[in-house]
C-alpha cells in the first residue's frame, strides 16, 4: 500500500517544552493506525501539526502525493485532512444536522441536495439519524462524541482524526463507539486515533505509536508494542526491573 500521510523529521518546540522531536511515520491508504503517549507528550500538538493549526520549526509533512507543510489549515481540509477535537466543539445553537451540513459545504464543497443527501448518509454511520433535528448543545457525551466524528466525516475526509473520542464513554457507549468506527474504517477512511482507551484502540487499530515528550518512541504492532517493557515502562508507569 502506498503512504497517504508521510511525516518527516518534523520538529516543533515552545520554549523548553518540545511537542515534537524530528518525528517521522508513514501512514498507509486505507490503514488504522493509534497513538499512544502519556499525557502532555505532544499526541494533540501532532494533529495540530498535521492539520495546519500548528506549524513546525523544521521538518516535511506530504499528503496524498503533495508537500502540505506550508498548505493552510481550510486547505489542507479541502484536501482530505479532517480531525475531531479531544473536547467537543460543537456549535451549540445549530441542530445536529446543520452542525453536519458545515462539514460537507465547508469541507466537501458540496451544496443544495448533494450535501442534504451526504448529511444524511453520515447521521447514519454515526448513529445520529433520530437526532438530525436536536440542537447540538443539548446532546448527551456520547452524542457530541458522534457529532464530532460525523462533522468531520461529513467533510470527505480521506484522513480522519480521532481525539481521544472514547474518553468519558461508559463500557457500552465505547463498544458503540467502536463499531462505527469500524464501519468507517471498512468504507475505506484511513485513520489515526489519539486514545487512552487502550481497549477501544486495540479493537480497531493494526498499528500503534507510541509518542513520549515529543519524540517518538516506538511504532509497530499493536500486541508487540503493548507487551514491550520499554512501553510499559512510559506509557504504563511500569517498572521493567521489579
Ligand atoms: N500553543 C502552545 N503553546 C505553548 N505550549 C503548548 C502549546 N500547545 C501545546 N503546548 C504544550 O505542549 C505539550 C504537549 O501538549 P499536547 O496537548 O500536544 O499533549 P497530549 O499528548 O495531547 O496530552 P493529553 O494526553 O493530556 O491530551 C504540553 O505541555 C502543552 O502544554
Amino acid at each position: 500500500m502506498s503512504a497517504l500521510l508521510s511525516v518527516s523529521d518534523l520538529s516543533k518546540s515552545f520554549g523548553a517544552v518540545i511537542v515534537a522531536d524530528e518525528t517521522s511515520f508513514e501512514v498507509a491508504q486505507g490503514a488504522a493506525i493509534g497513538i499512544l503517549g502519556p499525557n502532555g507528550a505532544g499526541k494533540t500538538s501532532l494533529f495540530n501539526l498535521i492539520t495546519g493549526a500548528m506549524t513546525p520549526n523544521a521538518g516535511r509533512i506530504t499528503f496524498d502525493g503533495a508537500d502540505i507543510t506550508a498548505v493552510p489549515a481550510a486547505k489542507r481540509c479541502k484536501m482530505g485532512i479532517a480531525r475531531s477535537f479531544q473536547v467537543p466543539q460543537p456549535f451549540g445553537g445549530m441542530t445536529v444536522f446543520e452542525n453536519a451540513l458545515v462539514g460537507a459545504v465547508q469541507g466537501a464543497g458540496l451544496s443544495g441536495r448533494e450535501a442534504e443527501a451526504h448529511v444524511l448518509d453520515v447521521l447514519e454511520a454515526t448513529g445520529l439519524m433520530n437526532k438530525a433535528n436536536v440542537r447540538a448543545g443539548s446532546l448527551s457525551l456520547l452524542d457530541r462524541k458522534r457529532l464530532e466524528m460525523a462533522r468531520a466525516l461529513a467533510a470527505k475526509p480521506k484522513l480522519l482524526l480521532l481525539d481521544e473520542i472514547a474518553g468519558g464513554l461508559t463500557d457500552a457507549e465505547c463498544v458503540a463507539l467502536i463499531e462505527t468506527i469500524k464501519n468507517v474504517h471498512a468504507a475505506g477512511t484511513t485513520i489515526i486515533w489519539i486514545e487512552h482507551v487502550v481497549h477501544a484502540l486495540l479493537a480497531v487499530v493494526e498499528k500503534l505509536i507510541v509518542i513520549n515528550f515529543g519524540k517518538k518512541i516506538a511504532e509497530g504492532a499493536p500486541k508487540t508494542i503493548m507487551d514491550s517493557p520499554h512501553v510499559k515502562e512510559i506509557y504504563l508507569g511500569v517498572d521493567p526491573h521489579a
